[in-house]
């Protein structure tokens, strides 16, 4: 490829883009959203082909919704509300399901654990109790009727725009994919692509944004414009730099040195012009820094030996693996039939909780940051494979159902091509659902953990997880007794009593990347609300439409207090541990404060948290 031959075609794609696309070009985060795909479709769109499906000619979404998945991870049937509700397909045929359990604990977690003090053994009657329990002032409080109920996502355009919105975020997350795998053996001159500012300046050929599309018909080509633009601007400063210091070096090479790694990466198919954005696959397997999908066996062969894996939990999409010190989630995507009644995910779902989870990865990283915390769970890896469930694999699963009754689908039915998603996570301990908390001090630690880890994600990224129910705080236990967290640049030392708390499952939440606004449109699931009257998980839902309005792209941080709100509940009411009664009016008060807040920094700074906190002086 010669420069002069490319520079005529490169002002014509910019004149192109510039013409079709100058309203893009302010330098706002783009909102991209992730939609939950119906069930009742008959058979999911090629995978070449979803992104342009228009959303809003879809059935309404069916899928399980997800506070029944959090409640159906420990007893997918204990609360019969469900019923009325679920229109789930049955599961595959040949399984018959045993009734509840007593616990509603089907997966078997916490199983037969007597708490350590004022003993209550978790029952499926407790908890069908707990769901009835709703004094005076919450339901004043937390049964609001949505007053404002946004329209615009209902539009067409605007859903053919989040419909296409995807396609928008796959060179960025490959871009990002470069920063994030250092293995990667992406070209040098490539990688200097990447680092070239999003948004240009006025010279040059300035004013490229790499995410645009508003309109469905010319999305797809004006992206790949933009990034064509991009790499025209990344070649232009080389050549003005060059030629200023009168080496006049930019080379043909130079060139054929991005197109050999544009076509590496499987996104060219024979020369830059042909860049095929359409399939958002490459795209991932290029942010998990790989150019082919691996075997299971070959990744999770890195972590221990293989027969001693065993399988951990399940949800909905994953089955959770115990692999060596690491937890190993394996979510299958792509393929044509449904994994425990499910439409599996698609390759650009995943690619947006991947780009979620190495966000708040940062938030580990450097000492010096404004803001760091650890109190998300740490993704070590992420890798994309391909074939069928590997036997060691199928013999874990089988030893856990056969203990636990899965509710999930045989995994020997997968196909040959299957495609999976591996998450390698840092084994974060028990969920707060069946973790036995000893006594109001860890209760203390629990609370103060969470609220700062959402204050340090709200100022680093406005981050919202929107779904904290007691599924996704996990918990264990450590030597240590304080932990350091820095919140805009004041680095503080809280106490732990020993306790040590991740936060999971960021399937709902919302972030700011900097580059792009990642949501997911919870008004594309109206079965997100229709929990029952009461339920503490469900009643927070419903506020947190009220407070977003149902524009679920914007940044309300006032959803990460709402589910503090729901904590302290559910540690008043559902959790056993020691505490007298000044303790539970602590609680009590703090819960009528929190009410007054609208951000996780806000509350952090509760008296309820005061002893705990202590900053360090530098
Ligand atoms: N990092 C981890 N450490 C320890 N346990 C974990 C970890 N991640 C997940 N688990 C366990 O595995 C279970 C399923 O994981 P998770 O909820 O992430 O799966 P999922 O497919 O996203 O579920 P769903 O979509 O139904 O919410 C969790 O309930 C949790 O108990």
């Amino acid at each position: 490829m010669s420069r002069s031959s490319n520079r005529d075609l490169w002002s014509e794609l910019v004149a192109e883009e510039e013409g079709e696309g100058g309203r893009h070009h302010n330098q706002q985060p783009q909102a991209i959203y992730r939609r939950r795909l119906p069930q009742s479709r008959p058979e999911p769109p090629p995978a070449s082909l979803h992104l342009n499906r228009p959303s809003f000619a879809l059935p309404p979404p069916v899928k399980r919704v997800s506070w029944n998945r959090s409640l159906s991870t420990r007893g997918r049937v204990s609360i019969a509300v469900f019923a009325s509700v679920d229109d789930r397909p049955q599961k595959r045929e040949g399984k018959q399901k045993p009734p509840p359990r007593g616990n509603g604990n089907a997966k078997g977690k916490g199983k037969g654990k007597p708490p350590v003090h004022r003993p209550q053994p978790p029952n499926f009657e407790k908890e069908r109790e707990y769901f009835k329990e709703v004094d005076a002032f919450d339901l004043l409080e937390e049964s609001p009727s949505p007053k404002h109920i946004s329209t615009w996502v209902a539009t067409n355009e605007a859903d053919a725009a989040a419909a296409v919105q995807p396609v928008s975020s796959r060179l960025p997350n490959w871009l990002i994919s470069h920063n994030f795998n250092s293995d990667s053996n992406l070209s040098t001159t490539l990688s200097k692509i990447l680092e070239t500012p999003a948004v240009r300046s006025a010279n040059g050929v300035g004013g490229f944004k790499l995410k645009t599309p508003e309109k469905s018909a010319s999305n797809i080509r004006s992206y790949k414009h933009s990034t064509l633009a991009r790499i025209h601007a990344y070649l232009e400063d080389q050549f003005v730099a060059q030629t200023d210091s009168g080496e006049e070096t930019m080379s043909d090479e130079g060139c054929r040195d991005i197109e050999a790694a544009v076509k590496k990466l499987s996104l060219a198919s024979t020369s830059s012009l042909d860049l095929d954005f359409t399939d958002p696959f490459p795209a991932l397997l290029a942010y998990c820094g790989q150019s082919a999908p691996s075997t299971l066996l070959d990744v999770l062969s890195k972590y221990c030996d293989p027969k001693d894996i065993v399988k951990l939990g399940e949800g909905t999409y994953g089955e959770v693996f115990k692999v060596g010190n690491t937890v190993c989630k394996l979510v299958p995507i792509d393929g044509d039939s449904r994994v425990n009644g499910e439409i599996q995910k698609r390759s650009e779902e995943l690619l947006e909780e991947v780009r979620l989870s190495k966000t708040l990865n940062a938030l580990r990283g450097d000492a010096a940051a404004q803001n760091a915390c650890t109190t998300f769970i740490e993704t070590l890896e992420l890798r994309v494979c391909q074939g069928p469930y590997d036997p060691v694999l199928i013999r874990a699963w089988e030893d856990w159902d056969e203990q636990n009754d899965s509710e999930n689908d045989h995994p020997k039915g997968f196909p040959e091509k299957q495609r999976y998603v591996v998450f390698i996570l840092e084994h974060g301990g028990k969920d707060l659902e069946s973790f036995v908390l000893k006594n109001f001090d860890e209760t203390r630690s629990l609370l103060v953990q969470v609220v700062s880890g959402l204050a340090v994600a709200e100022a680093a990224f406005e981050f919202e997880h929107r779904d904290l129910h007691w599924g996704n705080v996990l918990l264990s236990r450590n030597d240590c007794t304080k932990v350091q967290f820095t919140l805009e640049g004041k680095k503080m030392i809280l106490r732990t009593f020993g306790l040590s708390i991740s936060i999971i499952d960021f399937t709902l939440s919302r972030i700011c990347t900097g580059q792009d606004i990642l949501c997911f449109d919870m008004s594309s699931d109206p079965y997100l609300f229709k929990g029952p009257k009461g339920d503490k998980q469900a009643e927070t839902y419903r506020k947190m439409k009220e407070v977003t309005q149902d524009i679920w792209e914007g940044s309300h941080p006032r959803t990460n207090v709402l589910w503090l709100l729901y904590l302290v509940d559910i540690l008043l009411l559902k959790k056993s541990f020691e505490r007298s009664s000044k303790h539970e009016r602590e609680m009590r008060s703090l819960k009528k404060r929190l009410d007054q807040y609208n951000s996780a920094k806000e509350a952090l700074f509760d008296p309820f948290f005061s002893d705990l906190l202590e900053e360090v002086n530098t």
